[in-house]
């Protein structure tokens, strides 16, 4: 795509920080109506007298972290395997596809300690996930003592539907600033243990591969948790969430 086309039906394209074009599968969906993002975990499959057609499964996962740990980061090294520096505060879904089996859609949300944001959102984002990748610095020690906080508010909240159907992944960040490391890989590992959850060190900086594997071996955990149908919170009622956010975000810098 040029750039001086259009940005296809994008409603905020200049907020937009979506790398990919408008008309490809993987897209930004909170700014982008068009792709599909129907919590519903398995689509009907065209109804067809030949050979059955293989159903695409949607897999929603959730990336949580205080501050600057490299959420964005994280996530658009998995999108497009880049890593550019810096990331705006932008709310954003975005949706994946992973094959013709599955559309993983991963909402990046920057970290607020504005509580009343945070609380209304994060039933709603327990409500959504069929899993969870919770990011720590290895620098920050802060970070990783919120990790093990975060894990029992997820799992203290009425829609979690337990570590089976509901993994969660420790994801210990930034790898390759060992020299200011301030959380042992042994630390991470046992409060995986503790807790039920998986564990991994990546550096969103210099390694797509680590961060591939952390969202791949979720998936392969939700696969196995053979998805079920889930209260639907629809592709409305979150762009009515993000909305709030935004008009909340815009009020508050004045
Ligand atoms: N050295 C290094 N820096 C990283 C890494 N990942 C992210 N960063 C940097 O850390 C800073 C924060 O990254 P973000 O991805 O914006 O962090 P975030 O958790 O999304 O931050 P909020 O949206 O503010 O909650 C940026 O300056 C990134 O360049 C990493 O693996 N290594």
């Amino acid at each position: 795509m040029k750039d001086d086309q259009p940005r296809g039906h994008c409603l905020f394209a200049s907020l937009c920080a979506c790398a990919s074009p408008r008309d490809s599968n993987n897209c930004c969906i909170v700014f982008c109506p068009r792709p599909p993002v129907s919590p519903i975990r398995q689509a009907p499959a065209a109804p067809t007298r030949h050979a059955a057609v293989p159903r695409k499964m949607d897999a929603n996962i959730v990336v949580m972290g205080t501050e600057s740990v490299g959420k964005s980061a994280i996530t658009v090294r998995l999108l497009t395997r880049r890593f550019i520096g810096e990331y705006g505060d932008i709310e954003s879904i975005y949706s994946h596809s992973l094959g013709r089996e599955l559309t993983l859609n991963i909402w990046d949300s920057p970290y607020s300690e504005d509580l009343s944001v945070e609380t209304s959102l994060f039933e709603k984002k327990v409500q959504w996930a069929d899993g969870y990748v919770l990011v720590y610095s290895i620098c920050d020690r802060a970070s990783f003592n919120s990790v093990s906080r975060l894990i029992e508010t997820i799992k203290s909240t009425k829609d979690y539907v337990g570590a089976d159907k509901g993994p969660i992944a420790i994801v210990g960040n930034k790898r390759d600033l060992h020299h200011r490391r301030t959380v042992l890989s042994e630390e991470g590992r046992l409060l995986a243990r503790n807790t039920d959850c998986h564990f991994y060190e990546v550096s969103a900086a210099e390694d797509y591969h680590s961060v591939r594997t952390v969202f791949h071996g979720l998936v392969d955990r939700m696969k196995d948790a053979k998805l079920t149908s889930k209260r639907p919170l629809g592709f409305r009622g979150i762009v009515r969430t993000m909305s709030a956010v935004f008009t909340r975000r815009r009020t508050d810098s004045f």
